[in-house]
């Protein structure tokens, strides 16, 4: 979800893999020129979904790369066959911790609303059956920091990769 850390913890775990990172919507707003409030404001949603699939596809066939991706990459069908190129994991953070983050944060278009808490309750309802697809689930305490989720995340990597022989992670 928005908030949950992803763009934090994902470069530190790039960090300590060494691998490389990128943040899919960083790589947005360097193609457009826009930043995602702008993007949102000038095309709509249906526009920047197109570009973040765009952008996924191109992305995700790098090996030794940690991605971080929107929190809305799960609602694209099309999306899935790209994020299963590598390992998924979902950050699951409390919505009331989200709000907390994100309040003094204008940055997320889809949370300028009314009742920001209460898009954070929806959204999450709308999406929690497509996040539970991913490999992983890391449910850190509240008081966690991006260091110590990114520990959890290393740790909880070798279980996915035993999960099955012959899986398809060798090259991760
Ligand atoms: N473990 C954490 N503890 C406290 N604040 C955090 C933590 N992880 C991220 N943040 C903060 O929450 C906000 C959202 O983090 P970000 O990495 O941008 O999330 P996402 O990419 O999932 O939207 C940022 O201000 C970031 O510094
Ligand atoms: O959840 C979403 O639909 C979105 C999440 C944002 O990224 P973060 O998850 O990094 O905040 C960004 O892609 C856009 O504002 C839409
Ligand atoms: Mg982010």
């Amino acid at each position: 979800m928005m908030g949950a850390g992803k763009t934090t913890v994902g470069q530190i775990l790039a960090a300590q893999l060494g691998y490389g990172f990128v943040d899919t919507d960083a790589v947005i707003e360097q193609l457009t020129q826009k930043s995602i409030n702008q993007i949102f404001a000038d095309e709509g949603e249906a526009t920047f979904r197109q570009i973040e699939t765009k952008v996924l596809s191109e992305v995700c066939a790098y090996t030794r790369l940690a991605i971080a991706t929107g929190g809305g990459i799960v609602l694209r069908r099309e999306n899935w066959s790209y994020l299963h190129y590598g390992l998924i994991v979902w950050l699951d953070i409390p919505v009331e911790q989200l709000y907390s983050r994100l309040a003094e944060d204008n940055t997320r278009p889809l949370l300028q609303d009314p009742d920001p808490i209460g898009k954070l309750r929806s959204l999450l309802d709308e999406r929690r059956s497509l996040y539970a697809e991913a490999d992983l689930h890391i449910t850190p305490h509240p008081q966690d920091t991006p260091e110590a989720i990114a520990a959890q995340v290393l740790e909880a990597i070798p279980s996915v990769l035993k999960a099955g022989a012959g899986n398809r992670y060798g090259r991760v």
